[in-house]
């Protein structure tokens, strides 16, 4: 019986692995569940996944263009209620008693050698939106849009060096949690389009082992 986090990343992984690997990216996996919280403490999840929805899903490059994982989940969704992806906040749940957590195989990235838009600000933007309750007089309640983020690795240094997504997250307020067990994995099917794969696992690993097998 795995926990609920691993259950989730499992799932993204399998995302992940529908991306087409790429020398310049990682292939990656995210999924947005709405989540049951403790009637007590907004914050707290009760570990009971049972009454989780799964509100979206992507994986990088599902989308046209150089896209992430984590916007295409986002995008995912705000095509479905028809609107564009930079106005998803508008369309996200917020109900009482529920809380939006966002899982993905690998941290959400704070800088992107292409200069689009990091998905740690599309995950941020979901914070920022008020929502008016139609009389227009802007005293609308605050939405608290994705609130926590579960990944299964840091970000390799392959491309922007020390990853910076963790901390932009905490800066808005957003919890993050490293879900360690599946980094291995992770990793293998995030850099199966790089040349030297095994050599960016073993460093992101931080170990020297010689038995890594990619495939
Ligand atoms: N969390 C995450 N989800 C993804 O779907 C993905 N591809 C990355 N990758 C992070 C990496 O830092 C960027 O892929 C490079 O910085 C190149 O930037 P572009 O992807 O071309 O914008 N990270
Ligand atoms: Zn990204």
């Amino acid at each position: 019986h795995t926990d609920p986090h691993t259950f989730y990343l499992r799932k993204c992984l399998a995302l992940a692995e529908r991306s087409p690997p790429r020398p310049t990216n990682f292939r990656v996996g995210a999924i947005l569940v709405s989540r049951k919280t403790d009637h007590h403490d907004p914050k707290k999840e009760t570990g009971d996944i049972t009454d989780d929805r799964i509100l979206s899903s992507g994986y990088t490059m599902e989308l046209a263009g150089n896209t992430h994982a984590e916007q295409c989940c986002l995008a995912n969704l705000a095509a479905v209620h028809g609107i564009p992806d930079d106005r998803v906040a508008e369309i996200l749940p917020y109900e009482v008693g529920r809380k939006l957590v966002m899982y993905v195989t690998m941290e959400p990235c704070g800088r992107r050698l292409s200069g689009n838009t990091p998905c740690v600000q599309r995950i941020v933007a979901t914070r920022n939106s008020s929502s008016s309750n139609g009389d227009g007089d802007g005293d609308g309640f605050k939405r608290l849009g994705i609130e926590k983020v579960y990944f299964g690795v840091k970000e390799p240094g392959t491309f922007v060096g020390q990853s910076e997504g963790c901390k932009i997250l905490t800066e808005a307020g957003i919890e993050w949690e490293l879900v360690s067990g599946l980094e291995r994995e992770i990793l293998q099917v995030a850099v199966a389009g790089h040349e030297n794969r095994d050599e960016e696992i073993r460093a992101a690993l931080g170990t020297d082992v010689d038995d890594i097998s990619v495939e």
